[in-house]
């Protein structure tokens, strides 16, 4: 249990649900050479180029046009830890439609954001190193902030407060990340979905 949970394992924040104990050592070795063997591409957004590569499936946001369409289908090879993801957050696997794999090189991160509202739950894995996630939420005159440190091999749930409310982000680090972050469509998303 990571220190920003309490004695009791109270999440720091409501939404955010969190387990270490899911994903093997093997497991993680043979996902990060399955990420490593795609054609990962960075992270484009309005013409700039982001440090993170990345490969999606099922559907793809697009940040650099804002558009939603259907990609190809998850690889056979991401089910079985798709299966864990969905059992964590209390869904069924199909509920989780689309995956996003990110390889965080040196020096690579994310940005303050909120995930897009085409997608509704959110579960990631951390592959590699661990990390902190940063949470802030606006007050007036700053921001409440929560950083939960994030395990190799370690799961995280966002719904709720945590998803819709909490912006979040990681910093930059000198060591290496993967993450795999399985989605699920919102409303919105299913209504932008071919024969919805
Ligand atoms: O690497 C992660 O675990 C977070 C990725 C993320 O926040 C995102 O893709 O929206
Ligand atoms: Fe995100």
């Amino acid at each position: 249990m990571p220190a920003a949970f309490d004695l009791f394992g109270a999440p720091p924040l409501p939404g955010l649900a969190y387990r270490e104990d899911l994903v093997t050592l093997d497991e993680e070795r043979q996902l990060i050479g399955a990420i490593d063997g795609l054609e990962l591409s960075p992270f484009r957004f309005q013409g700039w180029l982001g440090k993170r590569l990345t490969a999606s499936f099922g559907w793809r946001y697009d940040f650099d046009d804002a558009s939603f369409t259907q990609g190809a289908p998850l690889p056979g090879w991401l089910l079985p830890l798709r299966d864990k993801a969905a059992a964590f957050a209390g869904l069924a696997p199909h509920a989780f439609e689309h995956a996003l794999l990110i390889r965080y090189d040196p020096g690579a991160g994310i940005g303050w954001h909120k995930d897009r509202p085409v997608f509704e739950h959110v579960v990631g894995i951390s592959l590699g190193n661990a990390t902190t996630m940063r949470f802030r939420k606006r007050r007036p005159g700053g921001f409440d902030r929560v950083a939960v440190p994030l395990g190799p091999r370690s799961l995280y749930h966002l719904s709720g407060e945590a998803r819709h409310v909490w912006e979040h982000s990681i910093a930059p680090m000198e060591v290496p990340r993967w993450s795999i972050t399985f989605r699920s469509l919102s409303d919105k998303g299913r209504a932008l979905s071919p024969g919805s």
